[in-house]
């Protein structure tokens, strides 16, 4: 499994390969043909006023136990969405269910802050960055701090890229370069051991 050498001290798996081109090329086409943004959604409810636009797939709570693979699978309009759960359970996160799962989209002045996505480790925290091309002087990095408040690890959001990580690390999507005019777009997958 490749785990990058700096993502190593908080175990974050960095996957450039994880999905066929073709399955990506649909996730890509039906978020361009079907999915419509809405604005508002916050990654942490009540601590920080600032939101981000978002799509929620199964409109599960965020405290959700309960695995959504079957109703994902069971959706034909997410079809697309659902075949890239089934490669990551398959080959990253065997054992583990579908808590929730729903998709991010930042344009420029609207980014992320730091955040962690459960409070004790144990669950899994999956982005895949959606993008058809992204420049590295676009930014809009997801960064992980150490316990000490460092960045010790960015992502970029290449295309068809997936990073796996504990939902108990602190981390950010941080915003993209003025001179991006795309909406950076990232699809997440939250799981937990299945009991
Ligand atoms: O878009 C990203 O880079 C990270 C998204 C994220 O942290 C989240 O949705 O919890
Ligand atoms: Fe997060």
């Amino acid at each position: 499994m490749p785990v990058l050498p700096q993502g190593d001290e908080l175990s974050i798996q960095r996957h450039d390969d994880l999905f066929e081109a073709a399955q990506i090329d649909a996730v890509q086409t039906f978020f361009e043909e079907d999915v419509r943004w809405t604005y508002g959604w916050r990654s942490v409810n009540g601590v920080n006023p600032l939101s981000h636009w978002n799509h929620d797939f199964l409109k599960t709570r965020k405290n959700n136990q309960q695995d959504q693979t079957q109703r994902l699978a069971a959706d034909p309009a997410l079809r697309a969405v659902a075949a890239l759960w089934d490669t990551v359970q398959r080959r990253c996160l065997p054992g583990h269910a579908l808590l929730r799962c729903y998709a991010n989209a930042h344009t420029y002045g609207v980014e992320g802050y730091p955040h962690v996505d459960s409070p004790a480790p144990g669950q899994k925290t999956v982005v895949i960055y959606l993008n058809p091309r992204w420049q590295p002087d676009w930014a809009g990095e997801t960064v992980f701090f150490n316990a000490e408040g460092d960045i010790v690890h960015a992502v970029l959001p290449r295309p068809g890229r997936a990073v796996i990580f504990d939902g108990s690390i602190l981390h950010a999507a941080r915003g993209v370069s003025r001179i991006c005019t795309a909406a950076r777009v990232t699809l997440m997958f939250k799981a937990g051991r299945s009991s």
